[in-house]
């Protein structure tokens, strides 16, 4: 099942339209619908000769409870386009995390972290004003620099960042990532993976023991205390925003050539981008269509959902 949001019209109808070709498709035996064409040197030239008004990524937030699997679908994104084996500064499309916009702890919450009393999952926890200043300077083009996120030391790391070169498409995942209206207002499309409690529980034990040096009791007080009250009073009310709903995560295949597919005519059609001007700080949608979406969205039509 595939949820797609009516709050933004272009991502829906493309979806809706993909919908209605792929159930054709299928109806008349007709294979490899969605083999993905693979990024070629060839089309890679395209952006400079397309008459595109300007570099402005496409910026794409992915948002989701814990271990939901956000990097993972971000990853498969990146994967069938065809980027993943592509040098930084040659990639078209590429994926931040909001974990990268964790704030400077004080010593005494650098203590209460260390006993896994420290509350991560909460909107305080977050340089939202750096995320922002971060995201707009993306979509004017420039080239960021992003710390990596030392999860042992619970601190962005002082010696590792990466270099987030201009690019295509932009995807920032993290569980708060449409929590800040600001930053969530410059998403051009916004997708939650949406999977179960239980089976976020289930990957994040593990992935907490073995690749963030916690131990079970910790994990579980850390999750039980904070994780799990704060995805249901900050991270889930959010899901209202998203464009698509991935359920299932990377399990959704369908869902993802779909987004995919999506992410591939923005970047190859013959039409402008959805650019975005800044002014006086603020960052504005550009084209009509994205006026009325982001009207509407301020208008809070968004709760209506067609699923199949
Ligand atoms: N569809 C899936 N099936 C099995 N394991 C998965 C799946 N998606 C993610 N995982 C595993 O679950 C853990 C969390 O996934 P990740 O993509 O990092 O989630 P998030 O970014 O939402 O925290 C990782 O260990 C990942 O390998
Ligand atoms: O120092 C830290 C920082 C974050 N966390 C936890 O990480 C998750 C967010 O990352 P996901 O990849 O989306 O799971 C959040 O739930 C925090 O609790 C941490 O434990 N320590």
């Amino acid at each position: 099942m595939v949820i797609i949001n009516t709050t933004n019209e272009s991502v829906m109808s493309t979806l809706l339209l993909r919908c209605r070709v792929a159930a054709h498709c299928a109806s008349k035996s007709v294979r490899n619908f969605y083999t993905f064409k693979k990024m070629t040197d060839k089309t890679l030239d395209y952006t400079t000769t397309n008459g595109l008004e300007s570099k402005t990524p496409f910026l794409i937030g992915v948002a989701g409870g814990t271990a939901s699997g956000k990097s993972t679908v971000c990853q498969r994104i990146v994967e069938k386009l065809g980027q993943q084996h592509k040098e930084q500064t040659e990639r078209r499309v590429v994926c931040i995390s909001q974990d990268s916009f964790y704030r400077t702890l004080s010593p005494s919450e650098r203590l209460r972290a260390e006993r896994g009393q420290f509350n991560f999952d909460h909107p305080d926890a977050f340089d939202d004003k750096k995320l922002l200043a971060t995201l707009k300077d993306i979509l004017l083009g420039k080239k960021v620099e992003v710390p990596e996120y030392d999860y042992i030391a619970n601190s962005i790391s002082t010696n590792r960042s990466h270099t987030i070169y201009p690019a295509d498409v932009v995807l920032i995942e993290g569980i708060l990532v449409f929590y800040f209206p600001e930053v969530r207002d410059l998403f051009h499309m916004k997708l939650f993976v949406d999977t179960d409690s239980d089976t976020r529980l289930a990957r994040r034990v593990p992935r907490d023991i073995m690749e963030r040096g916690r131990d079970l009791e910790q994990v579980l007080n850390q999750y039980m205390n904070f994780v799990k009250p704060a995805f249901e009073e900050f991270c889930l009310p959010t899901k209202k925003f998203a464009d698509v709903i991935i359920p299932r995560g990377a399990d959704n295949f369908v869902a993802i050539d779909l987004i995919v597919h999506h992410i591939w005519d923005i970047m190859y059609k013959k039409r402008p981008a959805p650019t975005i001007k800044v002014t006086n700080g603020t960052c504005k949608p550009h084209s009509e269509a994205d006026e009325a979406a982001s009207a509407r969205r301020l208008s809070g039509s968004s709760e209506d959902t067609l699923s199949r």
